[in-house]
């Protein structure tokens, strides 16, 4: 596609307009139309009303039936009157103008169902071709019908919207003139008018066809960006439209370069996967982000398309309930942390970390105060029913878990885990040695189920050692009498308190938390990554995680989370006793859309916990954003929330920060399954201007030698700036290009950094309003501005082994202006051009 000049004066010259009078006409005409929609929404709004309270009356009678049936009934009538009631600012965005369809045949909206034109559509004369508009359709953000079921407003989302997408002046189909209409509440503010069959005298109820404006496409790209994204729907392109509208089963991945519109798309396919059934997606639509700053740039957009609740976007390093990530490891650490190896050394922690001093791996329910009162309960020696057991209090390796306290007893290694216990039953000491402990340790340890689950395990395994120790299976002949014997003994021991204790010293219930903060003792790493990590990743990752501080609630890292999420399935979470779990009255609906999705909302009855877990496994479609930049265990963690999901995967490889793209692409196709993929590129530049992509096209030919980038769609004719900034003045040249550019552009000004000058960035820009921020070249993913200053192209390049394709992220955030700052290791030339950007 051409770059299309875009200044101001162009897109607001008319093209096929004749003048302000039909433009004028034209929006009353629209106006009127509006003004019915509004009108039949008013009275669905009372309808609405009236179920509500119909519906509280019901509620009086109290059969859990009709309980329930209000349930629904309220939740419903409230669903549709938010919708309704929400201040849309566009809601009527869009009309095509159709020639009559092929076979003649109207589907359950009343539209003509064919795409192409019924044969006898287009009359051929001497004075060229001639057509008369068959239907009109309006297209918004939800459909409206009027009171006898004809369509006022189409879903953009049903298939009679399809055309307003998909229809080119290459292939055309049915539609003659397709129209973007601006309004903001009740009052159109302007029409903008594509001709798709420019050759063709159409005519609309007699008169001439009029068509105003240059094309809605155009005006969109040309506004000034603010801090959120705004929905694309009046302007979706068809190549974007064929992803958007893509069938939900299996995988669909979208490859495109920058600005292509696969964040937005991604966005608009879960609106259209509601749509297409709702029932299926309100199991939860998860998308996930690559930084919380994307994550609040495009929060607005699903709600802006009328869908809220069902779809959770969630940045990569808060996908773990309770887990916020707030800091960035750097290239060397992020790169260990997010390979695959990680899971070896995490299995080994995950066992290994039974062994360690109580408080050190954060054992769930062992605390100090729970040791002494081991010893009291244990000193007043119980005698039980049989009387002839006793249960000594001589636990002493239960005693001294936090070794060097007081009274600390022999056997037991001072810190470490209890080396010795100690029962008197039939009245006899009966006694487990270290040994004996460790290889029932290890025989409980085998195979792979999670280790917190292996505890009924152990202490089944302690119980039978104990057993066959005291000589009770020799002194019974009988089975029977055997089986009542070992109950009575297995009973008796394990209901003291101090065994329990033992058991809690000796076999902890490990949190995620506390495994990760224990492999910062390097000693301790290295042993559990023999053979996986060299001593220099060993040493480098304990000092990473030193931050999360003895207890492990230090703050965490993205590259953690993954890897907190992996312990928690190592560890597995402890066998909680099930509470008995009420009746929720809408739970025994069936049939109602967005039941299981309020039920959640609402219930507080199902816990925390349980909706976690539940959040973990049962999302119904995975949307992944930015895609190239996951790391192999940022796959895994993702995976497993979308076990029994279908997926859309959008992503650039050629603005990967992630060094090994190979081994991320076998963690994704393990995340993914063997599912059949469909795959898509996008191929248009809608962001960048063509000076700025040409630019940001070098460092692309140095990234990725051969990967073709995207065609930029309109041009400023403005050519990047480049400032060389010296060492010692980069803050002050960042500072002055930036006040440069909010005197040039009305919306948004990015500064991009490398990671480490973050704070100082911010700085630079104290007091120049919240119009312009500072970003980590890491931070400016998928994010846009009006206008973007790059410092130091060289700093951000040989940040990390993806260094020039994350300057390549960088170069591609302007939407109107580029200013780049070298510093003296841009080695610029006498124009201020860094040596990177050169030819
Ligand atoms: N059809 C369209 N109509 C209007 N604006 C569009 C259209 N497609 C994309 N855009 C705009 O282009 C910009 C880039 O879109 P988006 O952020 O989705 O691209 P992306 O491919 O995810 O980019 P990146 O890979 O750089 O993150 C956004 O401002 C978006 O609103």
């Amino acid at each position: 596609m051409a770059a299309h000049n875009a200044t101001h004066d162009d897109r607001t010259a008319p093209r096929g307009d004749r003048g302000d009078g039909v433009r004028d006409s034209e929006i009353r005409i629209e106006q009127t139309h509006l003004d019915r929609v509004y009108h039949r929404l008013e009275e669905k709004i009372h309808e609405a009303e009236f179920l509500m309270d119909d519906a509280a009356k019901r509620g009086q009678v109290g059969t859990p039936g009709a309980l329930a049936e209000r349930d629904a009934q309220v939740f419903r009538a409230g669903v549709h009157l938010n919708r309704l009631n929400s201040e849309f600012e566009d809601f009527l965005f869009g009309r095509i103008d159709l020639l009559p369809g092929k076979d003649g045949r109207r589907g359950p909206d009343g539209a003509y169902t064919s795409v192409e034109p019924a044969d006898d559509a287009i009359r051929t004369g001497p004075d060229g071709d001639r057509a008369e508009i068959a239907e009109t359709l309006h297209i918004g953000r939800i459909g409206v019908l009027d009171a006898d079921y004809a369509p006022l407003v189409i879903d953009w989302r049903a298939p009679a919207a399809a055309p307003f997408y998909r229809s080119t002046p290459v292939a055309p189909g049915r539609v003659v003139r397709r129209r973007v209409i601006r309004s903001k509440g009740r009052r159109v503010l302007g029409v903008e008018d594509d001709l798709l069959r420019p050759e063709l005298s159409a005519t609309l109820d007699g008169g001439a066809l009029p068509v105003v404006g240059d094309g809605a496409l155009m005006a969109a790209l040309g506004q000034a960006r603010g801090h959120t994204m705004r929905d694309i729907v009046a302007s979706i392109q068809a190549e974007q439209d064929q992803v958007i509208r893509a069938p939900a089963a299996s995988i669909t991945e979208v490859e495109g370069g920058p600005g292509t519109g696969k964040t937005a798309v991604a966005l608009h396919r879960a609106a259209y996967l509601l749509y297409q059934d709702r029932r299926r997606y309100a199991g939860g639509i998860l998308v996930v982000s690559p930084t919380p700053l994307l994550v609040a740039y495009t929060e607005g957009v699903l709600p802006s398309l009328g869908e809220e609740g069902q779809v959770a976007i969630r940045a990569v390093g808060s996908l773990v309930e309770g887990a916020e990530a707030t800091t960035y490891d750097t290239p060397a650490v992020a790169r260990v942390k997010g390979s695959s190896r990680m899971v070896k050394v995490l299995r080994k922690a995950a066992r290994g970390a039974l062994e360690l001093p109580r408080g050190s791996a954060g054992a769930a329910g062992s605390s100090p105060s729970s040791s002494s009162s081991a010893l009291s309960s244990s000193s007043a020696a119980s005698s039980s029913d049989h009387g002839q057991l006793t249960l000594d209090g001589a636990l002493d390796g239960a005693l001294d878990t936090h070794g060097g306290r007081p009274g600390a007893g022999p056997g037991a290694r001072p810190g470490g885990p209890p080396e010795r216990l100690r029962v008197v039953a039939f009245g006899a000491r009966i006694e487990l040695d270290a040994d004996e402990l460790r290889t029932i340790r290890q025989n409980a340890l085998g195979g792979t189920a999670p280790v917190n689950l292996l505890r009924p395990r152990a202490r089944r395994l302690l119980l039978d050692a104990l057993w066959t120790r005291s000589g009770a299976p020799r002194r019974y002949t009988d089975p029977e009498l055997a089986a009542e014997a070992r109950e009575g003994f297995d009973e008796d021991i394990s209901s003291e308190d101090s065994f329990q204790e033992f058991l809690d010293a000796w076999w902890p219930e490990l949190t995620p938390r506390s495994v990760l903060a224990a492999m910062a003792e390097e000693k301790r790493l290295s042993r559990w990554s023999r053979r996986v990590l060299n001593p220099r990743e060993v040493r480098q990752t304990a000092r990473s995680l030193a931050r999360l501080g003895p207890d492990g609630q230090g703050p965490l890292s993205v590259h953690d989370v993954a890897l907190l999420d992996e312990l928690t399935t190592l560890l597995g979470a402890p066998a909680r006793p099930a509470g008995p779990r009420e009746a929720d009255p809408l739970d025994q609906l069936t049939g109602l859309d967005e039941l299981t999705t309020y039920a959640d909302r609402v219930s507080p009855r199902r816990s925390r916990a349980e909706r976690a877990e539940r959040e973990r496994a049962d999302y119904a479609h995975v949307i992944v954003d930015e895609a190239q930049d996951l790391t192999p265990m940022q796959w895994r963690m993702i995976g497993r929330r979308g076990r029994h999901a279908t997926w859309t995967v959008v992503g650039d490889p050629a603005q990967s920060s992630w060094s090994d793209p190979e081994e991320a692409g076998r963690a994704r196709d393990e995340a993914l399954g063997s599912r059949p993929r469909r795959r898509f590129t996008l191929t248009v530049n809608y962001r960048n201007p063509a000076e700025i992509a040409e630019l940001a096209t070098k460092v692309l030919a140095l990234a990725m030698p051969g990967t073709p980038a995207p065609e930029a769609v309109r041009s400023t004719g403005v050519a990047p700036r480049f400032v060389p900034g010296a060492d010692g003045g980069l803050g002050e040249a960042a500072r002055r290009e930036a006040v440069r550019l909010l005197d040039e552009v009305d919306g948004t000004v990015g500064v991009v950094v490398a990671m480490n000058r973050r704070a100082q960035a911010r700085q630079w820009l104290t007091g120049l309003g919240d119009r312009v921020v500072a970003l980590g070249s890491l931070e400016a993913k998928g994010l846009e501005y009006d206008a973007t200053v790059v410092v130091s192209p060289a700093e951000i390049a040989d940040e990390s082994p993806a260094g020039l394709r994350v300057l390549y992220v960088a170069l591609t955030r302007a939407t109107q202006r580029l200013t780049v700052v070298a510093s003296d290791r841009d080695v610029p030339n006498e124009n201020g051009v860094p040596d990177l950007l050169r030819e």
